[in-house]
């Protein structure tokens, strides 16, 4: 089963793939602890906290309330013609907690490109067709390392930074893999702090790296 916390449709706001309509679909857990994290709301997932499947599909805000989906259940719901999207983004949370394998397996094969957002702290399990995007959480509270497996399959690597520390230790981590896929790098500023934009935009051009801004946040949407 899957924690669901909430399932909603916006626009691709970070990466790669920002600009595309998505359906998103957020996981409840996570035991990273980023400190800056901005969905610190997903972090547990308590008994008391569970509601019924279908109240996750219409609250707001940030809420820890979840719902338990099968991978079919959520399959029903993505495909019931309530969404125009056909590009699905399963988050967190931290989504890769659960296999996600079947979802991505029947939702490729509805036609749908699915994606999903990791920090690499866990094993990444998904169907082939799946785009990851891999934002390795190095050091954090929870003291979990970045697995290789993780780094891997992933087609971007998209690494938040505010400090120059953050780029080294992106270094430090790389620099032992080869990564077959050869993955795009990206940089994020963290909480759209303008050093940190800044920071990031001059380590993108002296790397030839790519940017990837919060859009949604300057645009004040979901
Ligand atoms: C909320 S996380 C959920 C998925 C997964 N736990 C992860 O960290 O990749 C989704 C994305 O938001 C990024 N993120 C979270 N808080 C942020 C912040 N304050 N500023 C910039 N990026 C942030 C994460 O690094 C990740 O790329
Ligand atoms: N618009 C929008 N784009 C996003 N890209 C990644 C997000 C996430 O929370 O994983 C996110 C999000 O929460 N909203
Ligand atoms: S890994 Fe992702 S969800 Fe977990 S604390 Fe860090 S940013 Fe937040
Ligand atoms: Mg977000």
């Amino acid at each position: 089963m899957l924690a669901v916390n909430e399932v909603f449709e916006t626009i691709q706001g970070e990466g790669g793939f920002t600009g595309v309509p998505a359906v998103f679909v957020r996981l409840q857990g996570c035991p990273v602890g980023c400190p800056w994290c901005d969905t610190r709301h997903t972090w547990e997932q308590l008994p008391q906290d569970e509601v019924a499947a279908n109240e996750v599909l219409t609250i707001s805000g940030d809420t820890p309330k979840w719902a338990n989906y099968s991978a079919q259940q959520l399959v029903d719901v993505l495909t019931d013609g309530r969404f125009t999207a056909r590009h699905l983004v399963i988050t967190g949370g931290e989504p890769c907690l659960f296999d996600l394998t079947e979802l991505t397996a029947k939702m490729s094969d509805c036609g749908w490109q699915c994606q999903i957002e990791t920090s690499g702290c866990a094993e990444v399990r998904c169907d082939e067709r799946t785009y990851v995007t891999v934002s390795p959480k190095i050091n954090m509270k929870g003291g979990l390392p970045v697995l290789t497996q993780a780094l891997e399959r992933a087609d971007e690597i998209k690494h938040p930074v505010s400090m120059q520390k953050h780029i080294d230790e992106l270094d430090q981590l790389l620099e032992p893999c080869t990564l077959a896929r050869k993955p795009q790098i990206c940089l994020q500023p963290i909480s759209t702090q303008k050093r940190a934009t800044e920071l990031a935009i001059a380590t993108c051009i002296a790397r030839n790296w790519r940017l990837s801004v919060q859009t949604h946040k300057y645009l004040n949407i979901d």
